[in-house]
């Protein structure tokens, strides 16, 4: 699997107030749309492109569009806060939808909805979620793509830990990883560490579940 860091300087400082336990939920949220245009924008480096005739105010001349948008798909709830600013950069793009909360004893995830287009077949699929644990919820997201007909799908993480990294490599699904950073590792509560804390949590604050 492609795993891919964005080590520039401007990623690297919205990761840090992201982090830092003293940033609070309105900074948080604004950090982590920032650092989703970044991660984006890298992303769509080897999207395809087509050309088509324009008219500059001189001359006429080569016009450059994306050959084929990706379909948008945040995990909620964490990846709700990196939807608008994937938008913003691709705003042709349709957007889809996964809910799943991981069971905090298990770890396992659970699916609690599912808003995407029935045939994904020649569509690329951009997943966001800021957090890549021990992947058991991105892994079921990507199935649910897959088994709906899509054949390449990329996923924006900010944090990427490495046995979530392994496990989606594992997978056999077709796709790659676009990451702000790969931490050391996970703690016994299966938390990512140094991580961020629950991503969910610092954008809209912690609720009872379910
Ligand atoms: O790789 P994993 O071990 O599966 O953990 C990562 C998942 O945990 C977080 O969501 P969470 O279940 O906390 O739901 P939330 O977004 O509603 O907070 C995060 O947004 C990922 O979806
Ligand atoms: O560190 C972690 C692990 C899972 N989910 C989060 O939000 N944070
Ligand atoms: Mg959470």
């Amino acid at each position: 699997m492609d795993v891919h860091v964005i080590d520039h300087p401007l990623a690297q400082s919205r990761l840090t107030a992201m982090r830092d336990a003293r940033t609070d939920s309105a900074t948080f949220r604004a950090a982590l749309h920032e650092l989703t245009t970044m991660l984006v924008y890298e992303a769509a480096r080897s999207f395809p492109v087509e050309t088509y005739p324009i008219q500059t105010p001189v001359t006429d001349a080569e016009g450059t569009r994306l050959a084929n948008p990706p379909l948008l798909v945040p995990g909620l709830r964490a990846g709700l806060g990196m939807a608008d600013a994937a938008l913003g950069l691709l705003p042709e793009s349709s957007m889809g939808f996964v809910g799943l909360a991981r069971d905090e004893e298990t770890y396992e995830p659970r699916a609690y909805m599912e808003s995407l287009p029935r045939d994904l077949s020649g569509l690329p699929v951009l997943v966001l979620d800021p957090m890549l644990a021990t992947g058991g919820s991105l892994e079921h997201c990507c199935r649910l793509l897959a088994d709906r007909g899509c054949t390449d799908i990329t996923v924006l993480c900010v944090l990427a830990a490495p046995p979530g990294i392994d496990r989606l490599a594992r997978s056999g699904l077709p796709l790659r990883l676009v990451t702000a950073s790969v931490d050391a590792e996970l703690n016994d509560r299966k938390f990512i560490v140094p991580g961020l804390g629950d991503a969910g949590d610092r954008q809209f604050g912690g609720m009872p579940r379910f």
